[in-house]
C-alpha cells in the first residue's frame, strides 16, 4: 500500500481519493477550497453524486482518508483540478493546473509519481506540468516518475465506472508507466492499456468525448430534418438502429456538462484539423435556437409569454449544472428580449422564464418550485431527463398555466397522457 495525496476534491479526485482510501492507501486529500476543506473534515459530501456519500463517509471514518489543509508529500500524487474552456482566449485554462504544480512542486522528492487525470490539451503533461516540477532541479523520468492518465467515469454512475473502465495512462518513459499502473492494479478490475506518451494518451480522453459529440450532432441533425419532413426523429432513430451496424445517438436540447462541449476544442489547440469536429459543436450549440423556432412557432409570438424550464442539470439525475442546455436557452431567451429592444428601439412584450430543477441546489441560480414555475406558463419546455420529470402528473399543471403546450425535448414524458390532459405536445 501506498501513500498517496490528492490535489482537488471534485467530482474526480473525491471518488478517487475514497476509492484509494477503501482500497487500503493511505490518501491525503487537499483541495484549494477552503469550504470544501471545511465541509469534509466534518464529514459533509458537498457532492450530490449516487452513493458518494457513503463510500467517502467509510474512507474518513476508516482514517484511511485525511482532509489535509496543506499538500502533503507523499509517495503518489494525483492531480484532478478544473481545466475549463476560455471562451475568450478559446484555450484551455490551465491556470489551476499550473498552481497545483506550483503548490506540489517543494514537496516532490526523488522516486516519487505524480499523475494528471485532468482533462488537458495533448501535450499538457509534458510541455507545461514537467517544467514546473523540474524546476525543483528533478528529472522527470530519472528522479520521479511523470504520467497522464485520464479519468472517463460518467457522472451518475462515478464509483462502479472509477473501478471498472479501462483506464488508458501513458508515462514519461517506461519507469514511468509502471509506477502508475502498480497504484491503478491495486483498485481498477478493467484493462489498463499504457501509451509510449503521456500525449497520446491525452489524445485518446479528448478523441472518445469528440466521439460522442459529433455522433450527437448527427442525432441532433437528424430530428431538424425530421422536423422538416414531419416525421418523429425517435421512431426513425429506432428503427434505423435495428439495422446492426447503426446506432444513432439521441437528440435533446444541445450537449452540456463541462466535458463533452469542451474537449472538442482542446483537440484544436495545436491543430487546425478539426473541421467536421467544429461543425458538430455549432449543430450542438445551434439546437437552443432549434427549441426557440418551436416554442416561436407553437405560440406564434414570444412577446408577453411565459416560459417554463423544467431541467437545469446538464443531464438527467444530476446536480451539475456547468454548460447545462436548459440554462442556456433561458439566457439567450432573456437576452433576445433585450436585443431586440436594442434594434427596434420601443419595448417588446417581456418574455418571463422560470427555470426549475429539484436536483440542483445552486444558489446563483434563481430557481423557483413547480408551481409557481408553471402559474400562467405559456409553456412547458422539458430539458433535462430526470425521474421526477416522467412522474409529473399533467392535469394539475394544465390547470395551472395559461397555455398547455409542453416542449418535451427528451421525449422523457409520457406524450399520450399529457395530450390526453390537454397539452399540445412536441417532442424533439
Ligand atoms: N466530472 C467529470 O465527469 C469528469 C470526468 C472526466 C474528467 N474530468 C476532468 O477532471 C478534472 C476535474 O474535474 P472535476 O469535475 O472533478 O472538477 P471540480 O470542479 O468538481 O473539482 C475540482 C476541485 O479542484 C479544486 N482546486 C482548484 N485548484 C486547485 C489547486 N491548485 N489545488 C488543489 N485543488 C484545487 C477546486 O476547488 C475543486 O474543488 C477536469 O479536468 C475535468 O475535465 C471530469
Ligand atoms: C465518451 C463518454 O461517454 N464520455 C463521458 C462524458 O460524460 P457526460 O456526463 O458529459 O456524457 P453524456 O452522458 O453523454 O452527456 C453529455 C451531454 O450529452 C447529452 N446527450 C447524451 C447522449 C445522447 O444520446 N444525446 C444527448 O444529447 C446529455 O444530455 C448531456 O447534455 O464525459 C465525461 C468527462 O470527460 C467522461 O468521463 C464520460 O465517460
Amino acid at each position: 500500500m501506498s501513500s498517496v495525496c490528492i490535489h482537488g476534491l471534485g467530482y474526480i479526485g473525491l471518488p478517487t481519493a475514497a476509492m484509494l482510501a477503501n482500497y487500503g492507501h493511505d490518501v491525503y486529500g487537499y483541495d484549494a477550497d477552503e469550504t470544501v476543506r471545511g465541509d469534509l473534515q466534518n464529514g459533509d459530501v458537498h457532492l450530490d453524486e449516487p452513493g458518494l456519500r457513503a463510500f467517502v463517509t467509510q474512507a474518513l471514518e476508516s482514517a484511511q482518508l485525511e482532509i489535509t489543509d496543506e499538500i502533503v508529500q507523499a509517495k503518489y500524487h494525483i492531480i484532478c483540478v478544473p481545466t475549463p474552456f476560455d471562451q475568450t482566449e478559446r484555450t484551455a485554462d490551465l491556470s489551476y493546473l499550473r498552481d497545483a504544480a506550483h503548490g506540489l512542486a517543494p514537496l516532490l522528492r526523488a522516486g516519487d509519481t505524480v499523475i494528471l487525470e485532468s482533462t488537458v490539451p495533448p501535450g499538457t503533461t509534458v510541455e507545461q506540468l514537467q517544467p514546473i516540477l523540474e524546476s525543483t532541479g528533478l528529472t522527470a523520468g530519472t528522479d520521479f516518475a511523470l504520467v497522464h492518465c485520464p479519468e472517463t467515469v460518467l457522472p451518475g454512475n462515478i464509483i462502479s465506472e472509477l473501478r471498472e473502465n479501462d483506464r488508458t495512462l501513458g508515462g514519461v518513459n517506461g519507469v514511468s508507466t509502471e509506477s502508475a499502473v502498480r497504484l491503478y492494479d491495486s483498485f481498477v478490475s478493467g484493462e489498463i492499456r499504457t501509451t509510449d506518451d503521456p500525449t497520446t494518451a491525452e489524445f485518446v480522453k479528448l478523441i472518445q468525448n469528440t466521439y460522442r459529440d459529433v455522433n450527437i450532432a448527427l442525432a441532433n441533425e437528424i430530428a431538424r430534418l425530421a422536423d422538416d419532413y414531419g416525421i418523429d426523429s425517435r421512431e426513425a432513430i429506432d428503427l434505423a438502429n435495428a439495422h446492426p451496424r447503426v446506432d444513432i445517438l439521441q437528440p435533446g436540447p444541445g450537449v452540456g456538462g463541462h466535458c463533452l462541449p469542451i474537449d472538442p476544442w482542446f483537440l484544436g489547440t495545436g491543430s487546425d484539423q478539426i473541421e467536421l469536429i467544429s461543425t458538430a459543436r455549432e449543430v450542438n450549440d445551434g439546437m437552443t435556437e432549434f427549441v426557440i423556432e418551436l416554442l416561436e412557432r407553437e405560440l406564434n409570438s414570444l412577446d408577453g409569454t411565459k416560459i417554463a424550464i423544467l431541467g437545469v442539470a446538464y443531464k438527467g439525475n444530476v446536480s451539475d449544472a456547468r454548460n447545462s442546455p436548459g440554462l442556456e436557452l433561458a439566457r439567450t431567451l432573456a437576452d433576445r428580449e433585450t436585443a431586440e429592444l436594442a434594434t427596434d428601439g420601443g419595448p417588446t412584450g417581456d418574455i418571463e422564464v422560470e427555470i426549475h430543477d429539484p436536483h440542483v441546489t445552486d444558489p446563483t441560480l434563481d430557481l423557483a418550485d413547480l408551481d409557481s414555475s408553471t402559474a400562467g406558463a405559456d409553456a412547458l419546455v422539458v430539458t433535462t431527463d430526470h425521474d421526477e420529470y416522467a412522474d409529473l402528473d399533467p392535469e394539475p399543471i394544465a390547470e395551472r398555466m395559461h397555455e398547455a403546450l409542453l416542449i418535451d425535448t427528451k421525449a422523457h414524458l409520457d406524450a399520450p397522457r399529457w395530450r390526453e390532459a390537454g397539452f399540445a405536445v412536441r417532442q424533439i
